[in-house]
């Protein structure tokens, strides 16, 4: 092996998994199977070292494409490992000298050519034991860093939240579903990693604490500080760069958030569409019209997980209507927000040392746009702006010494200076007035020697390896005078130096190189005062997120009409005129319908059953009701004229579920599994959305199904339900249930063509219309008359006397306290949970010998005896 084959296995061992960008040269090269694994993701042509029995696969680019590969790279979800020159080729003894630079993976990004602006881009760790799971999770870019102790059920729907691109868990375990693979990377550490010990010693070592009680972490938060300091181990491994930027650590409370599962942010298509996972034609992709990227993580964040107290959603919605009714100061707002640059990532650039020249101008701009952005937030009425107000620190001090120091338009390395204003440094406009001075000397010399010797064309120039000298034709040949020294010969001309012109070049060449030098130390001064303002400017970056989501919300309300949603404790949902709030923005402006929803209200029916012909505009109102609740609660205004909504503790939606095959389980038995799972965990609080429950299955077996489900949920969670189906059966609920009420929408039928009118209407539908929809999708014309001729006999035998369906169940009025047999085994009878919820610490022995013989008693009556 030659010595630099086995320099490159030494690296190639030493970056694990991942794989391995090895510089010689001006390329990178990929070597076996990373060769192989590139060419087939980069499409780069795979050649080979060496032939015959040692023939090396072999692939490579040109360095300055580095950026464009990496980022295929990472997107595709592989580590990656860059192993870089660290000496001058030219300098070397023998071989360059070679190390890994930086370990890349898709969850420790923070190249701003790497990120998407508006995305926080996580990386994850999780741990379980029993029946609980700690989740720790960090954004490397901007440094926040979070943890948290959940269910161990709930570990897939807190994944769904927070979306990591890479999560760690310990080797040998399976604690991740099964389906996230593909979503994001899975990378294994080792079991010790994930140890208590080494967590709390490595945590407290970093932040420079004692314990870590002060940032507010308890005994019982023990699974989350593990996972931190697996993350924390995992950073310290693979990033060379600094880790000073995470300064603290957040225990996660999960408390007055709205829970919202993976199914439903996927069914609602809250932030990417269930059919090609794009951005456009999402909810956030209407809410968000942040001027700042700040702004759009922040709205991001909000949707993530609305609020769920009443309080703190009134404080929202007092500053969106605040600014939705002001529009000169949105505008200015607006306006001023736009030059406010990404300040959170910018500030991560400075404290590890990795900002540029441009990085610092940008955070003196946004300083500079400060003060307009703060006197425009005072003296508001609505308590939130007055809080952003009073976060957003102008830093005076720090701007005025970034706007004084920096040129308008500086560069992205300190490399060649050229950054510092003239007039900052005394010390700095001597050294260049030196070299410019020297430059003009020459200019001169030139122009006299030319005069004197007659050479009209002599040329001075300026290369590394001669420094200045005077280029002649060789047509001038004979003219040039003795005292030229002679160092290289071109094709046509020859060059020359002078002892006077080396003198000259010594002064310009020493001048330039004290000027950078001294740019350098300049720059550096300005990114510590930066670094020392970091946390004023961390908390002052926040306020401008939230002022620019606030903002973005008021504007939104404003264009597109929106109502503020009346948001109280009660259980009703009223809605008048409400519209989708994506199809509202894409149809063709006053083509969508809007319509009314009554759920829950005093007096009012809670379960709604929306029949209606196949196209009508089921699932598309069913989804609208989910999503204007949530954006009510995430602090938004809504489309509708008014809205009223008791406030919800859960939403879960359910549509078709024929995207999950991917998932390697049968359509029914996801559809079963999270219908359970509804079933099981939603309270009288919160609102269900199902849309065609049932129906992966036979008829009968689906009618049976979503006719038990919806008396389940009518009985015994009592919560607000809207259930879309084709099952014309399930109407005669209505009728057997108290709080059951039918919907249906409207169609016409004219001259054998039917018109969907989209507009929900009180009562059953009667038709399905679905053979009609087939004709329109273009099914054979005999295929569409055969199918009309099986309807009619169907119809014939299916029907009773008074023409309506023969599926009808016959239900006994069960009371909310009834033992049943549920569709999901026995139910419990209510003396258990009486039992669960006893405070036994406070009982007398008297006290509880007495409620004993009440459990008892109550256990031995007979259903439905008083
Ligand atoms: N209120 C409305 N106003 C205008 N157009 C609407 C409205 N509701 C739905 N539509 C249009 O009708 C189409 C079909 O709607 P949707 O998918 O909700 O029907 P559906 O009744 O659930 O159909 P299926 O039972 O076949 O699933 C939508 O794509 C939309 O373009």
């Amino acid at each position: 092996m030659t010595p630099m084959m086995q320099q490159y296995h030494e690296a190639k061992n030493a970056c694990g998994d991942a794989i391995l960008l090895f510089r010689m040269g001006d390329f990178y090269e990929l070597f076996n199977d990373d060769a192989v694994t590139a060419s087939k993701i980069l499409g780069m042509t795979l050649t080979s070292r060496d032939k015959g029995e040692n023939a090396t696969p072999m692939a490579g680019f040109p360095h300055h494409q580095l950026d464009s590969y990496l980022a295929k790279l990472i997107q595709q979800g592989y580590r990656v490992g860059i192993c870089d020159q660290v000496e001058d080729p030219k300098q070397a003894k023998g071989i360059v000298k070679r190390e890994i630079t930086r370990i890349l993976s898709p969850g420790t990004l923070t190249d701003d050519s790497l990120l998407s602006p508006k995305e926080s881009n996580y990386l994850a760790a999780v741990l379980s034991e029993g029946d609980q799971a700690g989740i720790s999770w960090i954004e490397l870019s901007t440094g926040r860093f979070l943890a948290g102790v959940f269910p161990a059920s709930r570990l897939a729907d807190e994944l769904a939240r927070i979306a990591p691109s890479e999560c760690l868990l310990s080797e040998g375990t399976d604690v991740l579903p099964k389906h996230t693979e593909g979503k994001f990377l899975h990378t294994q550490r080792p079991a010790w990693a994930f140890g208590g010990k080494a967590a709390d010693e490595k945590l407290s070592k970093h932040f420079e604490v004692k314990s870590l009680d002060g940032f507010g972490f308890e005994e019982s938060d023990r699974l989350a500080v593990r996972a931190a300091g697996a993350i924390l181990d995992y950073l310290q491994e693979t990033q060379r760069g600094s880790l000073e930027h995470v300064q603290s650590i957040v225990p996660y409370r999960q408390t007055n958030a709205v829970e919202i599962d993976e199914s439903t942010r996927r069914s609602l298509e809250l932030t990417r569409t269930i059919r090609d996972q794009r951005r456009d034609g999402t909810l956030i992709a209407v809410l968000d019209r942040c001027r700042t990227p700040m702004g759009s993580r922040l709205m991001a964040d909000w949707l993530a997980s609305p609020l769920a107290d009443v309080e703190q959603i009134h404080l929202r919605h007092d500053a969106v209507e605040e600014l939705m009714n002001d529009l000169p100061l949105c505008e200015v707002l607006a306006e001023a927000l736009a030059g406010v640059y990404d300040l959170q990532r910018l500030l991560t650039r400075v404290t590890t040392g990795r900002a540029s020249p441009r990085d610092l101008s940008f955070v003196g701009r946004t300083l500079g746009k400060l003060p307009r952005i703060k006197a425009k937030v005072t003296s508001r009425k609505s308590k939130l702006l007055g809080e952003i107000e009073s976060q957003i620190d102008l830093c005076p001090e720090v701007h005025d010494k970034l706007a004084a120091a920096l040129v308008e338009d500086c560069p992205l390395t300190t490399a060649d200076g050229g950054f510092i204003q003239d007039g900052y440094d005394a010390k700095l406009d001597e050294l260049r007035g030196l070299a410019a001075g020297g430059k003009q000397w020459i200019a001169n010399y030139q122009a006299e020697e030319s005069e004197k010797s007659g050479i009209a064309n002599m040329k001075v120039g300026f290369n590394k390896v001669f420094g200045y000298y005077i280029e002649i034709t060789n047509t001038h040949r004979d003219k040039v005078p003795a005292y030229f020294h002679r160092k290289q010969t071109l094709k046509n001309a020859e060059r020359y130096i002078t002892p006077e012109l080396k003198e000259y070049e010594e002064k310009v060449l020493s001048a330039d190189e004290k000027a950078k030098s001294l740019e350098y130390d300049l720059f550096a001064e300005l990114r510590e005062l930066v670094q020392a303002a970091a946390d004023r400017l961390r908390q002052t970056a926040a306020a401008l997120a939230q002022l620019d989501s606030l903002v973005s919300l008021g504007t939104l309300a404003r264009d597109r009409n929106y109502c503020r949603p009346k948001i109280d404790e009660t259980t009703e949902l009223a809605i008048v005129d409400g519209r989708h709030p994506v199809l509202d923005v894409t149809e063709e402006a006053g083509t969508f319908i809007p319509n009314d929803t009554t759920l829950g209200g005093e007096d009012e029916d809670f379960v709604a059953i929306i029949t209606g012909p196949n196209m009508a505009g089921k699932s598309t109102y069913i989804r609208q009701v989910g999503l204007i609740t949530i954006m009510a609660q995430m602090g938004s205004f809504v489309p509708a004229r008014e809205a009223t909504i008791g406030v919800v503790d859960r939403v879960f939606a359910r549509v078709g579920a024929s995207d999950e095959l991917s998932r390697g389980q049968s359509t029914f038995m996801v559809e079963m599994t999270e219908t359970a799972r509804i079933l099981n965990t939603a309270t009288e609080r919160s609102l269900v959305i199902l849309d065609e429950i049932g129906r992966g299955t036979s008829t009968y077996d689906g009618v049976s199904l979503a006719w038990s489900i919806v008396e389940f949920i009518h009985d015994r969670i009592g919560c607000r339900t809207l259930f879309a189906t084709h099952y014309h059966e399930l109407a005669d609920l209505s009728q057997s249930l108290d709080h059951v009420t039918n919907l249906n929408v409207a169609v016409k039928e004219w001259d054998d063509k039917v018109i969907f009118l989209h507009k929900i209407v009180a009562g059953a539908a009667d038709k399905s219309y679905g053979i009609y929809v087939a004709r329109l999708a273009g099914i054979p014309h005999d295929v569409n008359e055969r199918a009309k001729q099986i309807l009619a006999q169907l119809e014939q035998e299916h029907l009773d006397l008074d023409g309506r369906s023969k599926i009808r169940p016959k239900r006994e009025r069960h009371p909310k306290t009834d033992l049943q047999l549920t569709l999901f085994g026995p139910s419990e009878h209510p003396v258990v949970d009486e039992i669960r919820q006893a405070d036994l610490s406070g009982l007398t022995p008297l006290d509880a010998f007495q409620k004993l013989i009440h459990w008892q008693t109550e256990l031995k009556k007979k259903p439905g005896e008083k």
